[in-house]
This record gives structure tokens, sequence and C-alpha cells, in this order.
């Protein structure tokens, strides 16, 4: 309604004072009954259509800067905005009405500048220097040895490294770190970076958020221009269009001029630009596609086309294994910001795109698993195999999966260098991968936030998230006051809709965003009805999980509902709250769900609703909190004390009831595992010598 009024407020000003005899395209009936029907989407949407709904070209000026307020808002396509035609007073006010109009569509008393602000995603930039916490890091050996630092020491100064990255990458990586205000590298990431460009295998355990996904990219990138000994035949310069089609011919332009061929011969509509033969009905106009009889030559290049599109086989040089389509799409993204002149593909599960020539795939293990079956992917060239959230791969849930993988790696001389990266490790993976998954010369990188008291002292390797950022509440509550407890926090305004939320939940998701969204609804403060929810079930399309994300991202909605298939990795920003509405099986993911807040520098808090049924939890859970000098509820205190399965007696590091004695000649650091043997233990080796997973 209020839209409505702005439009007509903004049309009346405008002929008013100077183009009185101009005409608007559609009538105000048209208008209003477009705006009325729109006024129940989301604020998106209806910018949308206020924006298509002023088309006149005496208001172009007010279309421009409200599509750029909104995507502005959004998050996305921040563009600078052109005022040259434009009359400053006018638009001044005009930017004012479309900014209430905005509030009242949200529903919040946010004001946009403020939303603007909050919703800010790095891709667009930031304006202040993102500060992340410092880290402790330590490099060991096989041996569990404090190991020699690299040979070429990677500062901390991006622009230091300008030496050593190929040209191809130069221009593009120094770009991406102005653009994401990336100042100095972390300390992890430095460490990482002089590692893999040394050629050993690496496994990086960092907390939450150090940047590991950078740590990675760019050596290992590097690591493959440099073996094949020259650049892709790509030029550096921004203008050709790596996106997706980044090897040497298939550049933005060669596209459309394709596209444009086949149009001209009848193949591909001209309208939704779809292939005819593919697609029965034209999704722009809704007909069905009229089919060409092909010339000769038409048909033998399809034919051409199609066999080899059937027998094409991938042959990745660079391969990223992730857990999850999320992730897949998200370091994919990442990776194609440098521009490198490799074809990078993120291949995820639903996705059934053509992966030809692709150089650098990022993919799940099922998929890999999949188009290595059906013989289209073949791993014999890959040169640098990224495992990203190793703990992850390596479950019960893709442990078959990740076999195969590992068996169809290059063997002997062609060996992939190994990169495992991740948060938390429990002590039987991290025996697995040191003894059966590495080569000797592997480093093992541990980094902690350097305010953690007791730096290596978790209950698995655990690194727990920039706790110091980071503030723990546990609430014990019982099953069926769960919903209630979580409506209070919003009803006493603990958790705020115009603050970015996640709501953990283990199953059932949309069941109870369902229920969670009309309590709120039904709420008494008028802020809890205004809450935006939305949320991501993986019963869903990917395509559906996918717009929920970006609702969320961009702040149409300010609440996620989810279940653990985005609680690890995904870059969410400007997340202040973390609500586990239903505790995790295990403490790692609970350490990944904490992760998702306090990223950037920024303060987060995390609230966990404590069962009896999540009793398991409670004597990890409260040695965390102690570390990091966190609330301990005496109700989870006393199930602590009653826990029967002592996860500590088989960690790998130092107790953490005895704490940690700077004095004790037993815990003196480089030691890896309480009592662990400072020389290789043949015997245990001996013991271990059956069990060959790969
Ligand atoms: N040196 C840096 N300075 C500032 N920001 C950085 C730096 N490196 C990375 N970032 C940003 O920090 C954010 C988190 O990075 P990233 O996702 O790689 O963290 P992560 O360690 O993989 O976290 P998680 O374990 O949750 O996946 C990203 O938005 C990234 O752009």
């Amino acid at each position: 309604m209020h839209i409505t009024k702005v439009i007509f407020r903004l049309k009346e000003k405008e002929i008013n004072t100077k183009n009185r005899n101009k005409t608007f395209e559609g009538s105000p009936s048209l208008m209003r009954r477009a705006f009325l029907s729109s006024a129940t989407f989301s604020a998106r949407m209806e910018a949308n259509a206020l924006v298509r709904s002023i088309t006149s070209n005496s208001l172009l000026t007010h279309r421009r800067r409200a599509s750029d307020f909104y995507n502005n808002h959004g998050g996305q396509n921040r563009r600078a905005v052109n005022s040259t035609h434009a009359n400053p007073k006018m638009n001044a006010s005009a930017d004012e009405d479309v900014e209430s109009a905005v509030r009242e569509l949200l529903g919040t008393s946010t004001t946009a500048s403020e939303l603007d602000d909050s919703s800010n995603t790095p891709s667009q930039g930031h304006s202040d220097v993102r500060k992340l916490p410092d880290f402790d890091v330590k490099v060991f050996d096989k041996f569990g040895m404090k190991a020699p630092p690299p040979r070429v020491p990677i500062s901390d100064d991006p622009q230091h490294l300008l030496p050593v990255l190929p040209d191809v990458l130069k221009e593009h990586v120094i770009k991406h770190c102005r653009r994401m205000n990336i100042t100095r590298w972390t300390l992890p990431q430095s460490t990482a970076m002089g590692v893999i460009l040394e050629g050993r295998d690496v496994l990086c355990i960092s907390p939450t958020s150090s940047g590991k996904t950078m740590a990675f990219l760019i050596p290992s990138l590097m690591q493959i221009l440099s073996h094949a000994g020259q650049v892709p035949g790509m030029s550096t310069s921004g203008d050709k269009d790596s996106q997706d089609v980044g090897s040497s011919d298939a550049t933005a332009q060669n596209l459309s001029a394709l596209t444009r061929q086949r149009i001209s011969t009848g193949e591909v509509c001209k309208f939704c630009e779809m292939d005819v033969f593919k697609t029965p009905v034209c999704s722009f106009t809704g007909h069905p596609h009229r089919i060409p009889v092909l010339d000769e030559n038409a048909q033998h290049r399809r034919a051409a086309e199609k066999v080899k599109n059937l027998s094409a086989i991938v042959e990745p040089k660079l391969l990223i294994i992730e857990p999850t389509n999320e992730l897949v799409t998200q370091v994919s993204n990442v990776a194609r910001n440098f521009h490198c002149g490799y074809k990078i593909c993120g291949a995820t599960n639903d996705n059934r795109r053509n992966y030809n020539d692709s150089d650098v795939l990022v993919i799940t293990p099922q998929r890999a698993v999949h188009l290595l079956l059906a013989n289209r992917l073949t791993l014999r060239s890959v040169r640098v195999c990224v495992m990203d959230e190793v703990d992850s791969l390596l479950s019960t849930q893709f442990f078959d999966e990740m076999k195969v993988l590992m068996a169809a790696l290059p063997k002997g001389g062609e060996r992939a260098q190994r990169l495992l990266f991740g948060a938390t490790l429990p002590p039987p993976t991290f025996e697995m991968i040191r003894r059966e998954m590495l080569l000797p010369s592997h480093r093992f990188i541990l980094a902690t936030p350097a305010s953690t008291p007791i730096s290596v002292s978790t209950p698995s390797l655990t690194v727990a998230n920039n706790s110091h950022q980071v503030t723990h509440t546990v609430l014990m509550v019982s099953r069926v006051e769960k919903l209630d407890v979580l409506l209070n926090l919003f009803e006493t305004g603990v958790l705020r809709g115009d603050q970015r939320t996640i709501i953990f939940c283990q199953r059932g998701v949309t069941a109870i965003a369902h229920n969670i969204r009309d309590k709120l609804r039904q709420g008494t403060s008028a802020s809890t009805q205004a809450v935006r929810v939305t949320w991501i079930a993986a019963s869903e399309t990917l395509a559906q999980r996918e717009s929920a994300m970006k609702l969320f991202q961009s702040g149409v909605a300010s609440v996620l509902i989810c279940s653990d298939l985005v609680g690890r990795g995904i870059d969410f920003h400007n997340v202040v709250n973390v609500v586990n509405f239903a505790m995790p099986l295990e403490i790692e993911q609970w350490v990944h769900r904490s992760g998702r807040c306090g990223r950037h520098g920024m303060k987060g808090y995390v609230f966990s609703l404590f069962q009896p049924e999540d009793m398991r939890l409670a004597k990890p859970l409260v040695s965390i909190l102690r570390q990091h000098n966190q609330l301990v509820p005496p109700k989870l205190q006393e199930y602590a004390s009653k826990t029967f399965v002592d996860k500590f007696k088989n960690s790998l590091f130092h107790h953490p009831t005895k704490g940690y004695n700077p004095r004790n000649p037993e815990q003196h650091t480089p030691v890896i595992g309480r009592g662990a043997a400072k020389i290789p233990d043949y015997q245990q080796q001996a013991a271990n010598s059956k069990f060959r997973p790969w």
C-alpha cells in the first residue's frame, strides 16, 4: 500500500515540476493492482515491481536510484549511482520515500542505510578493514616434533606474494584482496601457503573463519600453474570472461557469436536462447518451439558434438572435494575470482552440466564417484587434491566414496599433492590420516586463536572457533519447552528481527520452520511479528536451497532455519546469533555451527538449548566452555560429571581437567597426545599395519 502511495507521490511531483504532459506506461489501476498483489512478496520482489512500474523516461533517474538502493540493500550488484541527469533535491526526497517504504515493507524500525550496512557482502567490498583475530600456529612433522619453517616463508602482506605469483594470477589475487579488504594474511594462511608451495602434503587444522579457503586455493592454483610450466591460453586482462568458461576460445564474445549463429539456423530459440531440440516449450513466450530442418553440415556438426559430449572425459588438474553442494558452489565461486585462465567447474549433485575441459573441479564425493563410474571423470592428471572439511569427508557418511576417489588418484611419481583442511578432527581420523594418507614428509599445521589460554587441550583436534568473539549461553530445557524458550528469546529482544540469526535443527526442518514462523507471527510484540523467516531443508532441491540462501544473504529474511547442511564452512556474513534449537550429535558439529557467527572480527552469540537427551555432549561442552571462560550452568556440570564416556581418555592432547602447567615437562610442546612417544612407535605401527583403509 505504501509503495503505491510513494509511486503516485513521485509521479505527482514529477508532473508538477516539469513533465506535466509525459505519459506513463500502464494505467494507475494496473500499477495499483501490481503493487497490491506484490505486497505479499518479499521486499526484493516489491522493489523490482517498483522499479518495473516506473517506466517513464522522466522517472528514469528515480528508477535507477531505486534499483541501486534495492540492489545495495540486497548486497547485490552494488553499482555507482549515476546522478548526472537527476535533480539532486528531488532524488533525495524520492530516496527518502523509497527508504521509508522499504522500512514499512520489511516491518522493522531499521533505516535503510542501516540495513544496507548490515547486509554487506564481501564480494561487493567492505568500507571497513576487516580485522581477523590473531592466531597461534604450530607446525609439526610426522613425529609430532616442531618442524623447521618453510624454505620460502610467506609474509603476512599480500603484496609480498607478488614475486612468487605467476603473472596470470598476480593482478586478480591483488584485486580480490583489495575487494575483500584483505590487508594481511592470517598466520594460518601464510604458514599453509609456505608449506604447500614446498610441495608437501599438508594437514591443516585451523579455527572457523580463519581464511582456510584462500589458504589452499591460491597455492594450489600456483602449484598447477607451475606444473603446467606455462600460463593457460587466456589473457590476464579482466575483460575476458573466465566465469565457468575460462579456457582459451570459450570467451563471452565467442559464445555470444555462436549463440547468434545458432539463432540464425533456428537451433536456438531467439527468445529464451535454449536449444530447441532439448527444450520443447519456450519459457519466455510459452509457445512450443518450432523444430528447424537442418542442412547437412549442421546435422553433421550436431552429431559430432553429441558424440564428443557423450564420450568427453573430465580430466582435472586440481581436484577440490567438499562435503556439501553449498560448499562446492561457494568454493568454486571464490576460485573463479582469481581468473587463473583455467576452466573452473563446481559439480554439485543436482547439476547435470557438462564439465568438459575443466581443469579445476570442485566436487562432492558422491558426484565424483558417479562421474568416475560413468567413465566421465578421470583423476589421472590430478596434481593437487584438496579435501576441505576433512573430518566430514572421512566420516562414515563419505568413507566408501573417499576410498574409491583415493584409489583413483595417480600413484608413484605422478602422486598428487594432498592438502587436507578442517577446523575439527577426531583423534582416530587424525591417526588414520597421519599413517595412511600422507607422505612422511608431510606437515601438520595446527592453528588456535591466540587468546585461548590452553591452546591444545580439546577433546579431539577440535579447535574452538574465535571464541573470544563469541559468547555462549547454554539453556537447560526440556523437549516440550524448547519452542517457548526460543519465542521468549525473540519477545524479550535477545534475538532481534534486524539481526541475522541461524537456528539449527536436526531433522524435520520444514515443519519446525513453519511452526516457528507461525508462532512468531502470533507473537505479542510487533518486532516479533515482523521477523522474516526462511529455511533450508535437505529434502528441497538445490535451486530451492540456493534461493533460501540468497534470501538470507541479501537480508530479505533475517532468520534462517536449517539443518547441519549449512553448518559447516558456509561463509554467511554478519550473522550475529546462532541458536542450537536441537543440539548436534557430535561436539565437532557444535563447533562448526558456532563458527557461523562471530566471523570477520564481529561479535557473535551462541544459544544452545540443551535437553537431557544431549547428555553425551555435556563433558566436552563443559570443557570447551571452561577453556573459553564462559558460564557453565550447574545442571550441565552435573550431567558432565555423570557422563560415563570420557572422550579425553583417548584424546591426543592434554586432559582438560588436569589443566595446562607450563612447568610440567610432560605437557611441554610439542606434545601431540598425552604421553605420546617422541620417536616413532614401531610396535603400534606394527599393530596397525593390517588396517589399510585405502
Ligand atoms: N586475510 C584475511 N583478512 C580478512 N578477511 C579474510 C582473510 N582471509 C579470508 N578472509 C575472509 O574471511 C572469511 C572466511 O573465510 P573462509 O570461509 O575461508 O574461512 P574458513 O576458515 O574456511 O571458515 P570455516 O571453517 O567456517 O569454513 C571469508 O569471507 C574471507 O573472504
